[in-house]
Formats: C-alpha cells, sequence, structure tokens
C-alpha cells in the first residue's frame, strides 16, 4: 500500500467485480439505442475505460473536461468547462460517466448544460457516491459504491493531480493536506451566477 494512504476502501478486484456487473445492467438497458458513453476528464478516465469494456453494445465515446477542486480537498465552487465535445448530442442517448459525487455542483452544472442540447435521453453513471450532504442533489441511474464522507483517491481520483494511478481507492492520510478554508461553502457555482 502507498505510504499516503491511510486505508484501502475498495480493492482492485472488488472494483472490477463491480464494473463488470455495471456493463451487463448497461448492455441490457440500452440494448437498440444510439449510445454515447460521455467520460468527464480527469478523473473518469480508469472508469470509463474499464466499464465501456464491460458493455458489449456499439457505443461512441467522448469526453468533458470539467473541473473544480483544483488543488484542495473542498470544492472551489465553480465549475469550469476545461474541454467540451466534439458534435451535437441531440440525436444520442447520453450516459454520463463520472469517478465520484461528492457536493453534487460538478454534476448539476453539467446536466444543466447538457440538457440544455436536448439528447435523446441523459442518465449518469458514477463509481463513487460519497455519503454527505449534497450542496446541490443530483439524480443518480447508475452507481458503483457508496462511500463515506473522507477524500479518497486512486483509480482517476486525484489530489493536486497525483495519487490518479493507484489501481485501488483509498482514504488518503488527513497528514497529506492541512486546510482550514471550506471554499465550496462560500462560492456559487457559475451555472448559479448565470
Ligand atoms: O460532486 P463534486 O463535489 O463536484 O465532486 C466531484 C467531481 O470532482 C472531481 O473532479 P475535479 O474537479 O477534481 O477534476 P478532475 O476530474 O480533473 O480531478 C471528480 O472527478 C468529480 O468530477
Ligand atoms: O474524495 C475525493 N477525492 C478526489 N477527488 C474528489 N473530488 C470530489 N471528491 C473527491
Ligand atoms: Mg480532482
Amino acid at each position: 500500500m502507498h505510504q499516503d494512504i491511510e486505508e484501502i476502501l475498495i480493492s482492485e478486484e472488488e472494483l472490477q467485480t463491480k464494473i463488470t456487473a455495471l456493463g451487463e445492467q448497461i448492455t441490457h438497458d440500452y440494448a437498440g439505442k444510439n449510445l454515447l458513453l460521455l467520460g468527464t476528464l480527469k478523473g473518469a478516465v480508469p472508469f470509463i475505460a474499464d466499464l465501456a469494456r464491460a458493455i458489449n453494445l456499439p457505443l461512441e465515446l467522448d469526453y468533458m473536461a470539467v473541473a473544480s477542486y483544483g488543488n484542495s480537498t473542498q470544492s472551489s465552487g465553480i465549475v469550469r468547462i476545461v474541454k467540451d465535445l466534439e458534435g451535437p448530442i441531440d440525436q444520442k442517448h447520453v450516459l454520463v460517466i463520472e469517478d465520484i459525487i461528492d457536493s453534487g455542483l460538478t454534476l448539476h452544472y453539467l446536466i444543466d448544460l447538457l440538457r440544455r442540447r436536448n439528447p435523446l435521453s441523459l442518465k449518469i453513471c458514477s463509481l463513487l457516491n460519497k455519503e454527505r450532504t449534497r450542496l446541490k442533489d443530483v439524480p443518480i441511474d447508475y452507481h458503483g459504491f457508496t462511500i463515506p464522507d473522507k477524500f479518497v483517491v486512486g483509480y482517476g481520483l486525484d489530489y493536486a493531480q497525483l495519487y490518479r494511478n493507484l489501481p485501488y481507492i483509498g482514504i488518503l492520510k488527513p497528514s497529506v493536506y492541512s486546510e482550514t478554508a471550506q471554499p465550496e461553502k462560500q462560492h456559487k457555482s457559475m451555472a448559479e451566477e448565470a
């Protein structure tokens, strides 16, 4: 185990077993539909790579880059689109693939933006669902694991851009970061301000 990890929460094997099951469910639910898996960069990259291979259907992949955490363990509250989709989605069934839903700010912003582009359907698949009071409520159609309100890293999830390559999900030792400010509670998202 990495020296900065307090505890392994979800092992490599548990991740793969769950992703196989999610893939089977999505294969069943989207049979005969024009499916677009929309991955959120950067955190969802390992998850979408494994999940896409567990889905036995023709599908398209595209990505949006949204960022709000920067180098902090608390959301800045400001969601930025760093990279947009390549094309329109009005002829597609869009399944957004996220690594984690924490405050809910990122997905709330994204869903709002994607709905305005009139996809045939819009659903959410998140590997992790953090058990906490959301700042924004978001509907989750598929999720892998519910986790406690701890800052986790690995399998795509970062702290200050590091640890994304750990093959498991682990709780980061609090001694690795030290923060007093809780900026997510002090700012509105850009969607709200618009
Ligand atoms: O529910 P929320 O509190 O909004 O948190 C969830 C989002 O935060 C992280 O992304 P981040 O902004 O750190 O970008 P990254 O994927 O590049 O790490 C994570 O990958 C989710 O997209
Ligand atoms: O617990 C987390 N870890 C890493 N990135 C995150 N983005 C939101 N919550 C988290
Ligand atoms: Mg991050």
